[in-house]
Formats: structure tokens, C-alpha cells, sequence
């Protein structure tokens, strides 16, 4: 897609009750590792079950344009790595889309190689904060040659001739600055720290253990976790099943609990711990989902997710909680529109800066369809109303964002009346079956008459 594609609106209807079971596409996170780490890495990765959304396929060809060889054959991506180390000058900008994942690892993998590298995006990736990352890399030696106000894309980075190793306490919660440090630090000598008082997806540790990096955690006292990484040792290239996206189960899961009479199972959902925070949110409101066939798959947790129609109430969501499912709140508010009752959702900080402010994109959402919430610096409040009665109606604007977009389709499935999202273009970075997906269990969304 280009950055200016025009809008295309859709619309969801009150629906039948949804039946059947589905697969929702491979987790992003662990996709866009596996495209970076398999281009990085000597020798060959094989990856089956890969989110062929378009902020990884982004990511792919930034690793392309450094040198990785990677094809499609079948079902399986098929990478031949560059090498640790060894990544070449890319000839052009590397552009991201509207990935924050794809441009925040990418600035850590190349930002300490003694070349430039330029990073741009689409308008919302170019509002979005950089000096979370570019502040630890400047530690390390690297230069910002050009950048936006603010530290923000379009930027250019400029690394030294020889990398410094830093011990950074990651000031946020936030996966993708601790992962862009432990990146810089594959390519600088002697032991990177990364110290993170809240644990965060721990995807890219996992994943950099399995590709031979000299990779330890130490968990002290309160959780804190100190990683340390050895820079310049051999990466050997893996093979991966990429497991189901719990970020893109969460809307046909949430619109089977709202939407009366509904019976599914989503199949093969990555149940990591980092990643499970929705889950255990919605069963406390009272959701029947039962987890099915636990096992591991390559490492990770899996599972199937049955899900029966349910009565919800409202509940406090702790700020605690909010790492493990930071992207999944649109949802949970659409969930909590449902409930009995009010739901608290706390230490929301983060979701100011992700695709929109994604709080203030819900807030108006659920306000433009007759849900009375209340938006505070960093918490969301929603009263909901079982039933739906006299809810929906309204257009949401969605901010070139994919998970508000997706989570107003959700909650017109279940209002009296259709909710309509300016804009659906945006699903297809991270859930190109999504319409599909939800016609398949017996969802209502179309295209505005
Ligand atoms: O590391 C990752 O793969 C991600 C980390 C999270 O971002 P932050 O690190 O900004 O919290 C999350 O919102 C994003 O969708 C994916
Ligand atoms: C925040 C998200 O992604 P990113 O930061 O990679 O754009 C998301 O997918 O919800």
C-alpha cells in the first residue's frame, strides 16, 4: 500500500451469532524478529507460519536491502543471512510503513555500523518517538546526522568506527527499546546490559538464544531483570514455526464474547506470558474461554482458545498488567462497553504513542456510539451497557491506526445500531485475513451503502 492510498470506510452490522474455528495470521512480533535475526545470521532459517503483513514485509525488505537473501517457496520463508556483523550500506531510505516494531529494532541492528542508514515512514510512524531509542545509541557512539523535530523520522544515522558497550536502564515499558539496545549491542564489543525494571515480551531474548547469542538473564529483586548480551559472536541460522498472533486473536475472541450465542475456537494462539494479559482480563470479567491443548511449539506456549457468548462485568485492569497487553486495550474497551458495570484500565501511559494516541482514538470512538467512558492522563474508564441497546450509530476516525480500526468493527457486531470506521486500509499491516477471517465465523461488515 502507499502512503497516500485514499480511505475506504467500512461498516459492521449487528450480527448472527458467530460459529467455527479459525487461525489468526502469525505473531508480528516473533515475524519481524525472524526476517531481522534470519537476515542477520550466517547460514539458512526457514520460517513457516510468518505474518505476511505489511510492516513485516517491510522489515524484510530493509533486511534485503542489507545484503539478506530471502524468497517464498510453499508455505516456507527461506532466508540466507548476511552474517553477524557483516550487513551492508543500504543504497536507499529504508522505508517502514507504518511500523514502530520494524524501524525501532532496525535503528538498534545497524545504528552502531560505521555507515548511514535513513529511516522514514508513513505520517503516523513519523509522529511517533525516537529518542527512546536514539538516546541509548548515542550512548554507544552513534551519530544522528539528520532528523525530524523531536527526534523523529525521516532520520539518519551515522555509526562509529568502533561501537562503545553501555549498561541502559530502559526508562519505559517498552519491548522495542530494550530489544533496539540488545541489537546495537550484537555488533559492539565486549558485554551490553540491559537493565528492565518491568519485563516486557521477551521475544528477543528467546529468539537470540536460539540463534547462538551469548545471551544471559538475571532476575534480582522485584522482578528487575538485567540481560546481558556479548557483542560480535556467531549468529547460525534457525528454523521457526511462527505461532498465531494473540494481539490479532483478541478481536475474533472479544466480538464471540459480546455477540450473543457465539461458540468459536481460535486455534494455535502463542500463550506466552509477557503476551497473555487480555485473556486473563477477560476471564475475570466473567468471559467463557476455555484453553485448549496447551503444548510447545518451537519454544513458545501455544494453545486453542474456545469462546462462548458471555455476561461480563466490569473490572479494575491493574497498571501492572498493562506490558502484557499493551496493544490490546481498544479491544478490552470495546468488551467493557458490554459489561456490567464499570472497567478501570490503568498505567496507560504508552498507548499515548503508539500508531494514534490510542486513548484519546478509543475515548472518541466509544463516545461517537454512545458509550459513556472517561479519559484520564493515563487511565480509560468505561461503563458499559449488556445488550447494546441504543449503542453504535457512529463513525470513528481511525488515525491510520489497524487496532482501532479492527476493534469498532468488533463492537458493531454487537450495537443496535452499525458503527462505520473511516478507514480500513490500515488492517493490512498486521491482519491482511481480518475481513475475511470475521465473514468466515459469520460477521456482518461491508462496505458503506
Ligand atoms: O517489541 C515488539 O514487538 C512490540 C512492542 C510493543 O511496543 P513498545 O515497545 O513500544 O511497548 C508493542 O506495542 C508492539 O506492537 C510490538
Ligand atoms: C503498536 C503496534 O505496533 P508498532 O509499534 O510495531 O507499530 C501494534 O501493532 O499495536
Amino acid at each position: 500500500m502507499t502512503h497516500d492510498a485514499e480511505p475506504r470506510p467500512a461498516v459492521a452490522r449487528r450480527s448472527q451469532s458467530l460459529k467455527g474455528a479459525a487461525r489468526v495470521p502469525g505473531d508480528k512480533s516473533i515475524s519481524h524478529r525472524s526476517f531481522m535475526f534470519g537476515g542477520l545470521a550466517s547460514g539458512e532459517t526457514r520460517i513457516t507460519g510468518l505474518l505476511e503483513g505489511e510492516d513485516v514485509m517491510r522489515t524484510g525488505a530493509a533486511m534485503k536491502a542489507m545484503g539478506a537473501r530471502i524468497e517464498k517457496k510453499g508455505d516456507e520463508w527461506i532466508i540466507q543471512g548476511v552474517g553477524n556483523g557483516c550487513l551492508l550500506e543500504p543504497q536507499a531510505p529504508l522505508d517502514f510503513g507504518n511500523a514502530g516494531t520494524g524501524s525501532r529494532l532496525t535503528m538498534g541492528l545497524v545504528g552502531t555500523y560505521d555507515m548511514e542508514t535513513t529511516f522514514i515512514g508513513d505520517a503516523s510512524l513519523s509522529g511517533r518517538p525516537m529518542g527512546r531509542v536514539l538516546e541509548p545509541l548515542r550512548q554507544m557512539g552513534v551519530q544522528v546526522i539528520d532528523a525530524a523535530p523531536g527526534d523523529r523520522m525521516p532520520l539518519t544515522l551515522r555509526g562509529p568506527k568502533h561501537a562503545a558497550p553501555i549498561t541502559y536502564r530502559v526508562p519505559m515499558a517498552s519491548a522495542q527499546v530494550k530489544s533496539a539496545v540488545l541489537l546495537a549491542g550484537l555488533n559492539t564489543p565486549g558485554v551490553t546490559t540491559v537493565i528492565e525494571p518491568v519485563m516486557t515480551r521477551d521475544h528477543t531474548e528467546k529468539m537470540l538464544k536460539g540463534f547462538g547469542a551469548n545471551l544471559n538473564v538475571e532476575t534480582g529483586e522485584q522482578g528487575v531483570r538485567h540481560i546481558f548480551i556479548e557483542g560480535q559472536g556467531k549468529l547460525s541460522g534457525q528454523t521457526i514455526a511462527v505461532p498465531g498472533d494473540p494481539s490479532s486473536a483478541g478481536f475474533p475472541l472479544v466480538a464471540a464474547l459480546i455477540v450473543p450465542g457465539s461458540d468459536i475456537t481460535i486455534e494455535n494462539v502463542l500463550m506466552n506470558p509477557t503476551r497473555t494479559g487480555l485473556l486473563l482480563t477477560l476471564q475475570e470479567m466473567g468471559g467463557d474461554i476455555e484453553v485448549l491443548n496447551p503444548r510447545n511449539a518451537g519454544g513458545e506456549d501455544v494453545a486453542d482458545l474456545r469462546v462462548r457468548a458471555s455476561d461480563l462485568k466490569g473490572v479494575k485492569v491493574p497498571a501492572s498488567r498493562a506490558p502484557s497487553m499493551i496493544d490490546e486495550y481498544p479491544v478490552l474497551a470495546v468488551a467493557a462497553a458490554f459489561a456490567e458495570g464499570e472497567t478501570l484500565m490503568q498505567g496507560l501511559e504508552e498507548l499515548r504513542v503508539k500508531e494514534s494516541d490510542r486513548l484519546a482514538a478509543v475515548a472518541r470512538g466509544l463516545e461517537a456510539n454512545g458509550i459513556d467512558c472517561t479519559e484520564g492522563e493515563a487511565t480509560l474508564a468505561v461503563r458499559g451497557r449488556p445488550g447494546g441497546k441504543g449503542l453504535g450509530g457512529g463513525t470513528v476516525k481511525t488515525h491510520l491506526d489497524h487496532r482501532i480500526a479492527m476493534s469498532f468493527l468488533v463492537l458493531g457486531l454487537a450495537t443496535e445500531k452499525p458503527v462505520t470506521i473511516d478507514d480500513a486500509n490500515m488492517i493490512v499491516t498486521s491482519f491482511p485475513e481480518f475481513m475475511g477471517l470475521m465473514e468466515t465465523l459469520g460477521a456482518d461488515i461491508g462496505q458503506p451503502v
